[in-house]
C-alpha cells in the first residue's frame, strides 16, 4: 500500500520525461532544457517531458511531449528506475518516470515551455541549475551511464 492510499491523500500526478543522449550505447552528451514557465521554475533546467493524459500510456505521452516541446522523434532506451516504487518523487503533487532516449528525427529546439536547450558534455551533466527534484536523478544517471561506458 502506498503512503497516499493509507493517508487518504490524492495520488501523485505522473510526469514522464527523457534523458536524451547522443548515443544510447555509449552516452556522452545529455540534453537539458531550460524552463521558461511558470515564473517559479523559469531559468531552471529539466528533462523534457510532461504529464500523462487520461487514457494515454506513459510511453505515448513521452513521444507526444517530445514532439511538442522539442520537435523531435526519439527511440526510447532503458528506464532509469527510481527509488519511489519505481518512480522519482518530485513533490507532494508529482512523481516522474524517466527513460533514456536518442533522437531519430529532427533537431531539438526550445519550442514551448522552454527557452533554451543545451547539450551537456561528459563530466558536465551537473553543471546547470537543475530543478531541485532533478539533482538526485541526474546524479543517478551519471553513475548509471558511467557503468555503461566503462
Ligand atoms: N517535464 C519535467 N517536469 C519536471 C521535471 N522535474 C520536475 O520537478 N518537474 C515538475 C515541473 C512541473 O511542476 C511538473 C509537471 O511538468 P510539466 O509542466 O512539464 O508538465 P506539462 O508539460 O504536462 O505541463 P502543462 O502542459 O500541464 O502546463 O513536474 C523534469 O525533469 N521534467
Amino acid at each position: 500500500m502506498r503512503a497516499w492510499q493509507t493517508h487518504r491523500m490524492t495520488p501523485p500526478v505522473l510526469v514522464v520525461a527523457a534523458a536524451i543522449v547522443d548515443d544510447l550505447d555509449e552516452p556522452r552528451v545529455l540534453l537539458a532544457a531550460r524552463r521558461a514557465v511558470p515564473a517559479s521554475l523559469a531559468g531552471r533546467w529539466e528533462f523534457p517531458g510532461g504529464k500523462v493524459d487520461a487514457g494515454e500510456t506513459p510511453e505515448a505521452a513521452l513521444h507526444r511531449e517530445l514532439r511538442e516541446e522539442l520537435g523531435v522523434r526519439v527511440a526510447l532506451g532503458d528506464e532509469l528506475v527510481g527509488p519511489d516504487e519505481g518512480a522519482w518523487r518530485l513533490t507532494e503533487q508529482y512523481e516522474m518516470r524517466l527513460w533514456l532516449a536518442e533522437i531519430v528525427d529532427g533537431v531539438a529546439e526550445a519550442l514551448v515551455e522552454h527557452d533554451d536547450v543545451r547539450w551537456l558534455p561528459e563530466g558536465q551533466w551537473l553543471d546547470v541549475p537543475w530543478l531541485d527534484a532533478d539533482v538526485r536523478i541526474v546524479q543517478a544517471l551519471v553513475s548509471r551511464v558511467g557503468d555503461v561506458v566503462r
